[in-house]
């Protein structure tokens, strides 16, 4: 079942818990605007290349739509629609004033330089900045884009709409982004993980993490968990996977990392097949890549007991369904991955107040957002009695639901 299926059907189930009128979910899974758009670009060598961009711009109906832009050759518009849809959930579930957008580029950011990659952004920026802006959808970083992108993203919009440091987040500290925003997705799980594990008398120090991925959210995971005692034993990226019985040293990972070393020449750890990574015996398995990445295939050997959904969609219906036989608790992505686009909450509001706040203060609100949402989901559960995943989707989805009716239709 590919992203958007499965996210709709999610939302489907959601809707019959809660009894929404069928024309008003009809309504709310339709996006309101899909933008698909050319971007060729002279190479370094003179050479053309030709990509494509999309922005989905799934709801507006509790505020301005708001979302990553992902580089990655396999976005394509139906994993970007159902990423624009997750969105408005998880802004709803963390209950900040936004609606849901997702945008990408079908291109292997790898594999293209520096000036290339800032022309790419500079001609997808021109081609829908009439359609972004503070008040109506902001981007963010997601896969494959970092803050540079959203300094080249502000810079062009800014010269057709003048200088707008909100109508992107995630941005440079230098250029209005916020203390605190590029840990802020890795430190959420941090919080989403304690919250869960304190509910099953457990904690983070002692207990022992598999990690897929080592860009922005898995890097930042590993190293807040690490910092809280937990023993991260296994992780992995595109080149490959390591382990270390005994606990990864992630500071020095890190500083291996950052000095341009691959994970799988990190002196302290033993190589492992990738496709072991995911069924490896844990407490708890955060995946940070992909979606999809859980299936009806590796989903019966997962030996952890609990899934902290730090990327989006990581797990299909299938493997849902086979991890609730085997009574794996999963911590669903719209709630376990929103401290990024919480802490973009709180650099749009000190972008649009003009006034900066300390990282103190970031991770303080933080952490009182993801308490707070955690508190709502479970209330949920209790009330329609369902699995977290349920908890959260009916929390978000009666949240936007009962927007668009106070809205209303009148023309
Ligand atoms: N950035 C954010 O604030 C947020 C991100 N997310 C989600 O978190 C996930 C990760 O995003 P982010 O950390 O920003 O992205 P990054 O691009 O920073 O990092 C992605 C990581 O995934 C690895 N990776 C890619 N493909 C594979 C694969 N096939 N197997 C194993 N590892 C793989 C990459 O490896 P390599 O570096 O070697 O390419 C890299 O380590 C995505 O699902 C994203 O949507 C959710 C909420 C907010
Ligand atoms: O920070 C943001 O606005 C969006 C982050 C994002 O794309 C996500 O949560 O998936």
């Amino acid at each position: 079942m590919n992203a958007l299926a499965a996210t709709s059907r999610n939302f489907r189930q959601a809707a019959r818990l809660l009894g929404l009128d069928s024309k008003l979910e009809k309504s709310l899974l339709i996006p309101f605007r899909e933008i698909k758009v050319e971007c060729t670009i002279p190479k370094d060598d003179g050479t053309l290349a030709s990509f494509i961009g999309f922005r989905v711009q799934h709801d507006n109906a509790r505020g301005p739509m708001k979302g990553g832009i992902r580089y990655h050759p396999e976005v394509d518009p139906d994993e970007v629609n159902a990423l624009a849809q997750l969105m408005t959930w998880k802004t709803a579930v963390a209950a900040i004033p936004y609606g849901g957008a997702k945008g990408g580029i079908g291109c292997a950011p790898g594999e293209l330089s520096t000036s290339e990659l800032e022309r790419l952004t500079r001609v997808f920026t021109q081609k829908i900045h009439d359609l972004i802006g503070a008040h109506t959808d902001v981007p963010a970083p997601d896969m494959g884009t970092n803050s540079q992108t959203m300094a080249w993203i502000l810079d062009e919009y800014s010269k057709f709409h003048g200088h707008s440091p909100a109508v992107v987040t995630g941005k440079p500290i230098d250029l209005g982004g916020s203390l605190g925003r590029d840990a802020a997705t890795g430190r959420g799980v941090m919080y989403a993980t304690e919250a869960l594990l304190a509910e099953h008398g457990k904690s983070i120090s002692g207990s022992t993490f598999v990690i897929q991925g080592f860009g922005n959210v898995g890097s930042w995971a590993a190293r807040i968990i690490h910092e809280k005692g937990g023993k991260v034993i296994a992780l992995g990226d595109v080149t490959g996977s390591i382990r270390n019985k005994n606990g990864l040293d992630i500071p020095a990972l890190m500083k291996h990392r950052n000095e341009g070393g691959a994970l799988k020449d990190f002196h302290d750890a033993e190589v492992m097949d990738s496709s072991e990574l995911l069924v490896h015996e844990c407490d708890v398995l955060i995946p940070c890549a992909l979606g999809g990445v859980l299936n009806r295939e590796n989903a019966p050997d997962v030996k952890a007991k609990f899934i902290i959904e730090a990327a989006n969609h990581p797990t299909d219906p299938e493997a849902d369904e086979i991890l609730a036989k085997k009574g794996v608790t999963i911590l669903p992505d719209i709630y376990a991955n929103s401290g990024g686009v919480i802490v973009s909450y709180f650099e749009w509001v000190q972008n649009i107040q003009g006034f900066m706040w300390d990282e103190e203060k970031v991770n303080m609100e933080l952490h009182k957002y993801m308490n707070n949402s955690f508190q709502h989901i479970k209330a949920m559960c209790k009330s329609h009695d369902c699995n977290l995943r349920m908890g959260a989707f009916t929390l978000g989805v009666n949240r936007v639901a009962r927007a668009t009716l106070l809205r209303g239709w009148e023309a």
